[in-house]
């Protein structure tokens, strides 16, 4: 996938957390075999993809370059990902032409959950979008994970609404 701005991957956030120990990276090819997906199903219980599957969206993804990133944290001791994370661009006629961030899909390993890993790889997505020009970055997620959200600098705003197929 397209590299993000300099000032994206350059923002360091997360207090209590040794930063040579993860490395956030973006996603590559080679991470289906490093438990990409593994770490997916923690998020939402789904059957394991395909090799094909998989290449074939990332390579879907990394058509929109820096519109859709895709963030990994690596284990350095282990070479496992332990935590993930999206932010979508979206480019909106209001607000002059205004981009929208959409956090989605953050999910740090059980096993290493509680070293400000989640919060790190969630401010990276923020920096992200803030550096593509985005006016607002806003995500949905459920109550008990108000707290979480709140730590990395989000406030409660409106309201979810969800029609499922
Ligand atoms: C938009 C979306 O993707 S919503 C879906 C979010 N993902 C999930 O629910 C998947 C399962 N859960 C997880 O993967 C993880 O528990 C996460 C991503 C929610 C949190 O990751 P962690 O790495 O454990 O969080 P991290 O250690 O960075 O916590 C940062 C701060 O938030 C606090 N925090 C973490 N989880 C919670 C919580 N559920 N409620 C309240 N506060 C919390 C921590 O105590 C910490 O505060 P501190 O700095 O005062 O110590």
């Amino acid at each position: 996938m397209e590299e993000p701005p300099q000032a994206a991957m350059a923002s360091e956030a997360g207090a209590g957390v040794d930063a040579d120990a993860y490395r956030i990276r973006l996603l590559e090819l080679g991470d289906l075999s490093r438990g990409f997906c593994d770490l997916l199903a923690q998020l939402s219980p789904s059957e394991p993809l395909t090799e094909d599957s998989f290449r074939s969206r990332f390579a879907e993804l990394a058509a929109l370059g820096a519109d859709h990133l895709v963030l990994v944290a690596e284990d350095a001791g282990t070479g496992r990902i332990v935590a993930a994370g999206a932010v979508l661009v979206e480019r909106k006629f209001i607000r002059r032409c205004g981009t929208v961030g959409h956090v989605e899909d953050v999910v740090v390993d059980a096993a290493a959950r509680g070293r400000g890993l989640g919060e790190r790889v969630v401010r990276r997505l923020v920096d992200h979008a803030r550096a593509r020009g985005c006016y607002k970055v806003i995500l949905n997620c459920t109550p008990e994970l108000r707290g979480f959200y709140a730590k990395c600098g989000f406030v409660e705003k409106n309201v979810q609404m969800g029609l499922y197929f």
